[in-house]
């Protein structure tokens, strides 16, 4: 079973291409003015141009407006719009009629307890995102290289598709997959030399990393 590789928080035009190059499925851009990966939407026009048909564009937001959430889709035109803040199911029911894209649903986690909202997601989105939770006082609710014990995702029963994100490399990667038996990885801090500073080298060893636990891979 194929893995869903996403590489999150790409800003300039050469990462774009390590990432495309190396066969990244989804690519992800960030549109947070907090975070060290945020891009303007003249950038979202030039990066969406260059990665149109060659991998699944996600645009990742927190907690946007319906008027922030229309430039991004004008300017990137993304395929997915990743849902990053703490948006309510009825939103994402909103977001979804509205816009008319599909949506994936971040989910912050540290224990079980963190899954409790995990069925009326389910039910909305048309995928979910596994992320470590933030500590309190971050100045986002991601990208932090922070790790989640993956354990809680064991023997989970979902019908729908979901990914595992939170502290990954690409010397984790496998171990992620196999006990979270998850069917993509998405990644930021862990193919980066700084924050928001992407490594091309690093990109293309997590892909690397990345297929070769395919076997591994169940949804
Ligand atoms: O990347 C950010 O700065 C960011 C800002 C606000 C919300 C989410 C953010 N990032 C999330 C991601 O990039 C990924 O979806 C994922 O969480 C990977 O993060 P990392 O632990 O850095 O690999």
């Amino acid at each position: 079973m194929s893995l869903t590789v996403k590489i999150c928080g790409l800003s300039t035009p050469e990462t774009l291409d390590a990432a495309l190059q190396a066969g990244a499925d989804m690519v992800g851009f960030v549109f947070f003015p907090p975070s060290p990966r945020h891009i303007s939407l003249e950038t979202a026009r030039d990066l969406g141009k260059q990665a149109k048909g060659r991998a699944v564009k996600v645009a990742l937001t927190v907690d946007a407006d319906d008027a922030t959430l229309a430039n991004i889709i004008e300017t990137l035109r993304p395929d997915i719009l990743q849902l990053h803040g703490s948006e309510t199911v009825a939103r994402l029911r909103d977001i979804k009629q509205t816009f008319g894209l599909q949506v994936m649903k971040a989910m912050a986690v540290e224990t079980t307890a963190d899954l409790a909202p995990l069925p009326g997601y389910a039910a909305a989105a048309d995928r979910i995102l596994f992320d470590a939770r933030a500590p309190k006082g971050a100045t986002r609710p991601g990208g932090l290289g922070a790790v989640f014990d993956w354990h809680v995702l064991e023997n989970l029963d979902l019908s729908l598709p979901f990914m595992v994100s939170g502290g990954l490399n690409a010397g984790n990667v496998a171990e992620a997959v196999r006990v979270t038996r998850a069917g993509g990885v998405d990644v930021s801090s862990g193919v980066e030399r700084a924050p928001g500073t992407k490594d091309p080298e690093m990109i293309r060893a997590f892909i690397r990393a990345a297929r070769a636990t395919e076997e591994l891979s169940v949804r």
